[in-house]
């Protein structure tokens, strides 16, 4: 993407066999996203305003300050360019800086969208789009952040004046975690346990104000603050992450969010027929946002690793020549390209999930709850499964790129220390998957029934022939039919969902069992989504994909995320008696043919991200390979190297050194 000087990898760029501007645009989804996508990326990486170099230099006062300069300029760019909401998003990706902004739009009017009634979206959006006020998602508390029916703060019907009391009665129950909170948020959907008429209704969500729209100060009842420095010196510290206490708040009824649930003015409170799981409904928003995310994540690891990768040599010189690249160490190889394929299979599973999400939200909107309890179960899964694989896969780009994989200007270190709370926030990894289990079990309890499995779990319809099949895999090649590969992925997935459903039929309190067998659950919940991966990466493989080359590029990345998957879990396929030892191995040896494959392309499957030199903040993987000289004139602009001599040189390190050498004369 990057214009100038001499292409160190242009010789790499020649060996591709595919369509690069192409499969540009099918990373990006369609050739509109990928224009979007690419304009706005030059906007921000040529206007000096948004450079990010100087991140880890600034003490957390001047890194924050900082960034509510950026947006402040960011939002007053979207104004003056009439950026639309797309443009917008994608201007606030490439700044790559989190902030407020990320919660204000991500969250506080996600929540107000999906759980508000009309007329409270219709007073609150409006003022939100414009930024009149600036809101943050406030559940989490000290206490209590998975278990969300945990909550301790209250939000007490007031019949006398017709408002809500809210108050934070325990330590345990201040808010603590919200981002935008800490410094920024003029409101919050505070999530408190609704009391009316001394009965406990559980959690719900409310619009509280917490600061002045005219001086910012915290109006009466509220304390809030920032929790403090987090994982990283720069990274996520950009981030105001707040705490929150309420000391008997007064709000209207109606800024109690009511699409779910009403509190009329007599204090009576009526269920309407809207499941009370859409509460939860922004969680599944983000979810779903958060798994595109992981593909950007790690796309841009690999990126630098497979660039660094190329340009890197070491030993192997024959005759005074080049040393070997370390991209052609199979070792390397081995670990690079499976995250290569999972970068581009969590893209297309991402697509496949916002897809998802838009057809459920229609679906609520005409008041159909059918495709709910999926919605949820493939959001909370693959949130799950490609936070974890990114953020194990940043630090395993961090390895390959060795010693200087280490440096800041690598950009991997920060990348790893914004990335890896997505393992957390949005619920942790493990209570997701065990939410996948609870579904699985489900649905497999009702096989026989007549309820017919659908959506990501038809494949359990097939249950009789896929707990009793054989892989017919028996040369080299047969790994790379579609069809072999997916039923073993089925055969193993549901194999292991019915194990651990046996297992918990031997336990007369279900719940007992549940817990005791829940790594497990855990497990089966991890097979369950990695077969919906690879089989929303073999569907994509069946649309018409135009460009010379680039179908057979996703083929190939394809079977490597596939197989790479089998050979890792090995234990798992040959446990449960899907595939033989024999099989394995030739699927291992189907694997190594396909890395010589992806080989001579590397370069240009990581060029189709089209990132900017700007966006990946990396010296390691510049798009020009320049590597060696912009590490050595970037170590000098290390403030360190401002003086020959260290500051300090006089007070301690004088004395020692003095001291050694009348101790030697002694
Ligand atoms: C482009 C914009 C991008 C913006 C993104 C910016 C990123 C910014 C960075 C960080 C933001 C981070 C924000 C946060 O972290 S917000 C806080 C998130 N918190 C959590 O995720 C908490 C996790 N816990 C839970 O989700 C749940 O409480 C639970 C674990 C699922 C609850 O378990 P429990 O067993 O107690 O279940 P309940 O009794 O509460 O409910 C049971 C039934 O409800 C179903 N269920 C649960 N969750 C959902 C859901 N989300 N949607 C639909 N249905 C749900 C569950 O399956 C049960 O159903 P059943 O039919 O079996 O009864
Ligand atoms: C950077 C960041 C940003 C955040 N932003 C927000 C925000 O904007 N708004 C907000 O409301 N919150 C936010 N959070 C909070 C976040 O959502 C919670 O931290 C998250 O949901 C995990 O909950 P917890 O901290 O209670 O973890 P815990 O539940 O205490 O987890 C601790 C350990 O216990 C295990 N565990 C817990 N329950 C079970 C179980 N039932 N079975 C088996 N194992 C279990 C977990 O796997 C984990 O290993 C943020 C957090 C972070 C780190």
């Amino acid at each position: 993407m990057e214009g100038g000087g001499v292409d160190h990898l242009a010789e790499e760029r020649q060996k591709s066999r595919f369509d690069v501007d192409e499969m540009k645009i099918v990373w990006a989804g369609s050739r509109h996203a990928f224009e979007v996508s690419d304009r706005v990326a030059r906007l921000v990486a040529s206007d000096p305003a948004f450079r990010k170099d100087n991140r880890n230099l600034l003490s957390r006062k001047e890194l924050f300050k900082n960034t509510l300069r950026k947006a402040a300029y960011a939002w007053k760019r979207i104004m003056e360019l009439r950026l639309t909401e797309e443009e917008a998003a994608k201007l606030r990706f490439f700044i790559d800086e989190p902030a407020y902004t990320d919660l204000h739009w991500g969250m506080f009017v996600p929540a107000i969208k999906g759980q508000g009634t009309e007329e409270q979206q219709q007073k609150w959006l409006p003022l939100a789009y414009k930024m009149q006020i600036i809101g943050c998602y406030a559940q989490t508390e000290l206490g209590h952040g998975s278990n969300v029916q945990g909550l301790e703060t209250t939000a007490t019907f007031d019949p006398q004046t017709d408002e809500f009391i809210i108050n934070s009665p325990t330590l345990t129950s201040s808010k603590w975690w919200p981002g935008g909170l800490g410094k920024v948020s003029t409101h919050a959907v505070a999530y408190a346990r609704l009391i009316v008429n001394g009965q406990d209704h559980g959690v719900h969500g409310f619009i509280v104000q917490l600061r002045s729209l005219d001086d910012h100060m915290p109006l009466p009842g509220i304390t809030v603050g920032d929790i403090g420095m987090k994982f990283g010196s720069g990274a996520y510290n950009t981030m105001d992450n707040g705490v929150l206490r309420f000391d008997h708040v007064r709000i209207p009824r109606n800024q109690m969010l009511m699409r779910v649930l009403q509190v009329t003015r007599e204090g009576k409170v009526v269920q309407s027929d809207v499941p009370r799981q859409l509460i939860y409904g922004t969680m599944v928003y983000v979810r779903q946002t958060i798994v595109s995310d992981a593909s950007s994540a790690l796309s841009r690891a690999v990126c630098i690793a497979t660039r660094y990768s190329a340009v890197r040599r070491q030993f192997g010189s024959q005759k005074g020549g080049p040393e070997t690249q370390v991209i052609d160490y199979k070792t390397q190889q081995s670990r690079l390209f499976p995250l290569l394929a999972s970068a581009y299979a969590f893209r297309f599973v991402g697509e496949w999930l916002k897809w998802l999400y838009t057809d459920v939200t229609q679906r609520l909107q005409a008041n159909d709850f059918s495709t709910l309890p999926e919605a949820h179960a493939c959001t909370a899964g693959l949130k799950s499964l490609t936070t974890s694989a990114t953020a194990d896969a940043i630090e395993e780009c961090r390895k390959l790129c060795g010693g200087h994989g280490y440096l800041t200007s690598s950009g991997l270190p920060e990348l790893f220390a914004v990335y890896i709370p997505a393992c957390t926030y949005e619920g942790d990894n493990t209570v997701l998957l065990l939410q996948v289990a609870r579904f699985l079990m489900k649905t497999v309890s009702q096989l026989g029934s007549g309820k017919q499995p659908v959506g990501s779990t038809a494949y359990m319809s097939r249950a009789e022939h896929l707990m009793q099949c054989r892989c017919s895999a028996q040369r080299v090649e047969d790994w790379l039919k579609p069809d072999v590969v997916l039923e073993a992925f089925e055969a193993r997935a549901l194999r292991m969902s019915v194990a651990c459903a046996q297992n918990l039929s031997k336990f007369s309190n279900p719940e007992e069992g549940f817990a005791e067998l829940s790594a497990d659950l855990a497990e089966a919940a991890i097979a369950h989504c990695q077969l919906i991966v690879v089989s929303k990466f073999v569907e994509k493989l069946q649309q018409d994909i135009p460009g010379q080359g680039v179908k057979q590029q996703l083929q190939t990345l394809c079977f490597v995320y596939s197989l790479h998957l089998l050979h890792k879990h090995q234990g798992d396929f040959l446990s449960t008696g899907c595939i033989t030892p024999k099989q394995a191995s030739l699927a291992n040896e189907q694997l190594r043919s396909l890395y010589s494959q992806v080989r001579p392309n590397a370069i240009a499957l990581v060029d189709a991200f089209n990132y900017t030199d700007h966006y990946l903040g990396s010296v390691l993987g510049r798009y020009d390979g320049n590597v060696y000289p912009t590490l050595y004139e970037d170590a000098w602009k290390d403030p360190l190297n401002d003086s020959v001599v260290p500051d300090g040189y006089h007070e301690y390190l004088r004395p020692v050194l003095k001291q050694q050498l009348r101790n030697a004369r002694l």
